[in-house]
């Protein structure tokens, strides 16, 4: 990998930003999206898949995201990144040798890009249909409402890339992401098992306080809440010795 120069992020969403761990990667990369789990009837969402707003539609990211939202996509992970050459290269591996392969190269590497991690219930299948055909000129004819065609130019400048299977996914998404985790979130009973032994039981006396309390900002009031009676905090000592002061504290768990 070559030396990396700097670029931040400028998101128009005031979340929390939270800065990632580069992977080689020409910038300083962000998440302005926390992660938030997304609940369907089995428990806890079940896939993810990488998306890629490509350069010829950064400027449009903030319209794309919000089609990603309504369709009821989660953006775990979000960071805009200038690809060299070489990662676009090891990114596209697959099409090494082919006609437009420089092209496609010199196109992806012309500026930033945004990569996301998306999370939904068949979130590769949903992701890929929603994003369209691969030429956005076939897109207008055939899938008018989809991304590519909305956004999108022609055969190369397709405004979105999207997983094509369960593997390229974990791949693609760990190439963008590497402190992502992608094991399997458990669903079904393991879930149910969890969150009964180490949330329900906080949660739901958070919850009765919160519904007495009835405060004025009941977000932030159950944020506290549950950082006062979270028992899995750490407990704190007093430790007496002669080189400490009496009021020295030790964190012993
Ligand atoms: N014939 C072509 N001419 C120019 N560019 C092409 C051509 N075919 C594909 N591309 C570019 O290479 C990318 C990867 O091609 P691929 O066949 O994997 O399509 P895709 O899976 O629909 O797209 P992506 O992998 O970006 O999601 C395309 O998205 C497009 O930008």
């Amino acid at each position: 990998m070559e030396s990396h120069s700097k670029e931040s992020f400028n998101g128009d969403h005031n979340q929390q930003q939270q800065q990632q761990q580069s992977n080689g990667f020409e910038d300083t990369m962000r998440s302005d999206q926390s992660t938030v789990m997304d609940f369907n009837k089995s428990g806890i969402f079940v896939e993810r898949t990488l998306a890629l707003i490509k350069p010829d539609a950064v400027n449009k990211a903030i319209d794309i995201e919000t089609v990603i939202l309504n369709q009821g996509f989660t953006i775990l992970q979000k960071r805009r990144v200038i690809l060299t050459a070489e990662q676009c290269s090891d990114f596209y591996s697959e099409h090494y040798g082919k006609k437009f392969f420089p092209s496609l190269v010199a196109f992806m590497t012309s500026a930033p890009l945004v990569a996301m991690v998306l999370a939904k219930e068949n979130a590769i299948q949903q992701w890929r249909e929603l994003i369209g055909p691969t030429n956005s000129d076939v897109a207008k004819e055939t899938n008018p409402d989809s991304i590519r065609a909305l956004f999108g130019t022609n055969e190369q400048k397709n405004a979105v890339h999207g997983s094509d299977s369960a593997v390229s996914a974990e791949r693609e998404i760990r190439f963008f992401f590497p402190n992502c985790i992608v094991e399997p979130i458990p669903v079904g009973q393991p879930a149910k098992d969890y969150l009964e032994q180490n949330v329900n039981k906080t949660l739901m006396k958070a919850l009765t306080a919160l519904c007495k309390e009835k405060p004025k900002d009941p977000v932030l009031w159950l944020a506290d809440k549950l950082m006062e009676i979270n028992p899995y905090k750490p407990k704190l000592t007093h430790v007496h010795t002669s080189s400490s002061s009496p009021d020295d504290l030790i964190i012993i768990e």
